[in-house]
């Protein structure tokens, strides 16, 4: 499993939980200009969710890490990202199953996840690895604006 430090998210909250996971997947990004990236190829990819809060829930728990990790991995594992039309798009751009595109999807789903519990935390940072030399990182607050 994963053992490598990760960028750090300023953030104001107390707890900070970290949650790494991998998931199997195929994608091709559906424009010309994306090369090779092109045809359908597959990734593993590799997830370091960062979450943030306050409070714990009545389990002691910012967030139980086996739920987040579900959250995505039973969504995406061992499927074509192109096909989740919830998410992505060949059609728009700004849909495209990017690894930039796939982050802040993973981060959405995640704070839509985080709202529903009682203590609310926040995703601060979303981790992702699509092949041994190329990662993104997401923040889905930078700004700081944690109420959004
Ligand atoms: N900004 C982005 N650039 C690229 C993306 C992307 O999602 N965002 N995606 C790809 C391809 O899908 C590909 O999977 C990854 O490309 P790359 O890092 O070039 O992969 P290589 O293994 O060929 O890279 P090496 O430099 O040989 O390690 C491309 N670009
Ligand atoms: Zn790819």
């Amino acid at each position: 499993m994963m053992q490598q430090i990760y960028p750090s998210v300023a953030h104001p909250f107390r707890y900070e939980l970290n949650k790494d996971f991998q998931f199997a997947a195929a994608h091709y990004v559906p424009s010309e200009l994306a090369g090779k990236c092109s045809r359908v190829h597959g990734h593993t990819y590799f997830v370091n969710l960062t979450i943030a809060g306050n409070e714990l829930d009545q389990t002691g728990f910012l967030v139980d890490f086996s739920a987040v990790k579900k959250l995505i991995h039973d969504r995406f594992d061992h499927t074509l990202l192109n096909e989740h039309a919830a998410f992505f798009s060949d059609e728009d751009p700004a849909r495209f199953p990017t690894t930039e595109i796939v982050a802040k999807t993973i981060g959405e789903l995640i704070q839509a996840y985080l709202d529903q519990t009682e203590n609310k935390p926040k995703c601060v940072q979303v981790f992702l690895r699509e092949t041994p030399t190329s990662y993104v990182v997401y923040r889905p607050f930078a700004g700081g604006a944690y109420d959004r």
